[in-house]
C-alpha cells in the first residue's frame, strides 16, 4: 500500500466506486453520512450515525464494502466500524468500536482483535492464543445493545427474564446454575444470555465473563485438536467466572466437543462459577446430547421464553424505533405487531425495511408503506386476518371496487359496505378503532364506533341485512 494513502483518501476513492455501483438515493442515505476515522496496519475505521445504520450496511453493502476496501487497501484489508452510540444506551462512552461482523450478528463483540474480511478468517480461532483476549475481563463478545435495559418483558418470558436478573445479581450464586433458556427461533434467547453477561460486568467489573456460540466453541475446539493445543483451549474456558454458551443444541453429535465442554462444566459448577445456556429446545427434546451433559443442564433452572402477545410485540417494536431515534405511527406499529406474531426477529426486520424504505424514498411511514412491505415478511401460516382481506371479500360480495371503499365517497351502498368492513375488522381484529377507520377511508375511531352500532342495530331489525353478515361473516372465517 502505497504511504500516501490516509483514510480520507481511501474512502474517497472507496465512495468513487460505491457510486457507480449504487442508486443516488442509497448513496446519499448510506455512504455520505459514513466518516472514515482511521487508516492503520490496513485497517480502516469508519464512522456510522448508529447501531441501525450499522446493521443496514451489514445486510445490504457488505459485500460491495468488501469489494472496495479490498480493493483500495490490499487483501489483507480490515474494516471496523465505529459507531455514535444510540440515543438510548446505556453506556456513556461514544463511540465505540466494533470489528467486521462475523456473518453471526450475535457475537457483535468490543473485541480489540480485528476480524479480516474474509469471513472464513472471520472467527477467533483460538481465543487464547489472541493477545486481546487474554484480558478476558473486557473482552466478552457482548453486545451492548442487548441489555436488560432494551429487553421487553412479557408473560411470555418473565421466567427466563426473572431467573437471568437473578443470576446477573448474583452469579453463581443461585440455585439457576446452570440457567437453561430455551424457546423457539428469535424470541429472545441470545438477547437474555447477553443482558445477564453485560449485568454480570456492570455489577462484578472483575468477574471473566465469556459469551460463546456453541458452534464458535465447537470450531475453536477442533482447531485446538489440528494445532494440538487442546490443553490451552480447555485451561482457557477453566478461567471463566460465568460461562455463556449460545445454542447448545448444536452440540448434537458433536461426541468430542462434548466431552470438552463436559469436562469444561464440571470444573466450572465445582468451582461456583456461573453457566449460563441457550437452547432450541428443552434438555428432554434434545437429540445427540449425551445423557450425562443433558442432566448436568437439568441442574438449575431450564426456563422458555414463547412468542410474546400483541402487547409486548408491540412494546418491543416501540423501544427498538425509540432506541434508534425514531418515531412511528401507532397503527403502523400495531400494523406490523399484529402481521408478524411468532418471531420477533422478523417483526424488525419486517421494522428495518419500513423505515429504510421510507428514508430512500423520503416518504413518511404510513400504514399503506407498512402495508406494502409487509407481505414480504410474513408467513402465510401465522396471519391474522388482514384488512385487506375484508376489504376484498365486502367489495366481492357487493360488487364494488376497493378504491371506493377505501375512498371517502358518502354514497349509499359504499357508506354501507364501509361501515361492514369496519365492523368485521372491530369484531375479527384487535385493531384500534382509530386503525380501522384509518384504513377504511381515512375515518376516525368514532366514525367507526358509529359503524359498528349502525351495523348491530340493523342486524336486529332487518333480516335481509342480517343473511347479509351471515354470508360474509361464512366468507371471512374461511380465510
Ligand atoms: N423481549 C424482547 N425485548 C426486546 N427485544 C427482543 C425481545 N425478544 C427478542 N428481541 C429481539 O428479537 C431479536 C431476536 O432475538 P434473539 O436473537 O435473542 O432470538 P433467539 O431466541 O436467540 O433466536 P435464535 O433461536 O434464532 O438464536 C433480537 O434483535 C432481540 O433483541
Amino acid at each position: 500500500m502505497s504511504n500516501k494513502k490516509n483514510h480520507e483518501s481511501v474512502w474517497r476513492n472507496c465512495l468513487d466506486i460505491i457510486k457507480d455501483n449504487v442508486s443516488l438515493q442509497s448513496f446519499k442515505t448510506w455512504f455520505e453520512p459514513i466518516v472514515p476515522i482511521r487508516l492503520k496496519d490496513s485497517v480502516l475505521t469508519i464512522q456510522v450515525p448508529s447501531h441501525f445504520f450499522y446493521e443496514w450496511l451489514e445486510e445490504h453493502y457488505i459485500d460491495l464494502l468488501k469489494k472496495v476496501i479490498k480493493k483500495e487497501i490490499g487483501a489483507e484489508a480490515k474494516l471496523e466500524y465505529s459507531i455514535i452510540m444510540d440515543r438510548n444506551s446505556n453506556s456513556k462512552k461514544a463511540p465505540y468500536t466494533v470489528n467486521l461482523p462475523t456473518n453471526d450478528k450475535k457475537s457483535l463483540s468490543n473485541s480489540p482483535v480485528s476480524m479480516p474480511l474474509n469471513t472464513e478468517e472471520n472467527h477467533i480461532k483460538n481465543p487464547f492464543i489472541i493477545p486481546g483476549l487474554k484480558k478476558v475481563s473486557v473482552d466478552s463478545n457482548l453486545n451492548p445493545t442487548y441489555s436488560f435495559d432494551n429487553f421487553v418483558e412479557g408473560d411470555c418470558n418473565r421466567l427466563a427474564r426473572s431467573a437471568g436478573f437473578a443470576v446477573a445479581n448474583k452469579p453463581g450464586g443461585t440455585a439457576f446454575n446452570p440457567l437453561l433458556i430455551y424457546g423457539g427461533v428469535g424470541l429472545g434467547k441470545t438477547h437474555l444470555a447477553h443482558a445477564i453477561g453485560i449485568g454480570i460486568k456492570n455489577q462484578f467489573p472483575n468477574k471473566t465473563v465469556l459469551y460463546v456460540s456453541a458452534e464458535m466453541f465447537t470450531r475453536q475446539f477442533v482447531d485446538s485438536i489440528k494445532n494440538n493445543t487442546t490443553n490451552d483451549f480447555v485451561n482457557f474456558y477453566k478461567l471463566m467466572d460465568v460461562l455463556i454458551v449460545d445454542d447448545v443444541q448444536f452440540f448434537a453429535g458433536k461426541e468430542k466437543t462434548q466431552d470438552a465442554f463436559f469436562y469444561i462444566f464440571n470444573h466450572l459448577h465445582q468451582t461456583g462459577k456461573q453457566i449460563v445456556l441457550t437452547s432450541d429446545k428443552p434438555p428432554v427434546e434434545m437429540k445427540g446430547v449425551e445423557q450425562r451433559l443433558l442432566s448436568r443442564f437439568k441442574w438449575g433452572l431450564s426456563a422458555d421464553v414463547q412468542a410474546p402477545g400483541l402487547e409486548t410485540r408491540i412494546a418491543i417494536l416501540q423501544k427498538k424505533i425509540y432506541g434508534n431515534g425514531l418515531d412511528l405511527p401507532e397503527d403502523v406499529l400495531e400494523y406490523l405487531a399484529y402481521s408478524i406474531n411468532t418471531n420477533i426477529r422478523e417483526m424488525e426486520g419486517a421494522l428495518t425495511s419500513l423505515i429504510a424504505q421510507a428514508t430512500l424514498n423520503k416518504k413518511s411511514i404510513n400504514i399503506e408503506l407498512a402495508k406494502k412491505m409487509i407481505d414480504k415478511f410474513v408467513k402465510n401460516t401465522a396471519r391474522e386476518i388482514s384488512m385487506d382481506y375484508i376489504h376484498k371479500i365486502v367489495c366481492d360480495y357487493f360488487n364494488l371496487p376497493i378504491e371506493l371503499l377505501k375512498s371517502k365517497t358518502r354514497k349509499r351502498e359504499v357508506v354501507q359496505a364501509r361501515q361492514i368492513a369496519m365492523f368485521f375488522a372491530k369484531k375479527m381484529t384487535k385493531w384500534s378503532l382509530a386503525s380501522i377507520g384509518a384504513q377504511c377511508g381515512g375515518k376516525d375511531h368514532a366514525t367507526v364506533l358509529h359503524a359498528c352500532r349502525t351495523v348491530n342495530n340493523l342486524a336486529e331489525t332487518d333480516k335481509q341485512f342480517r343473511g347479509y353478515l351471515d354470508d360474509l361473516e361464512k366468507k371471512l372465517a374461511v380465510n
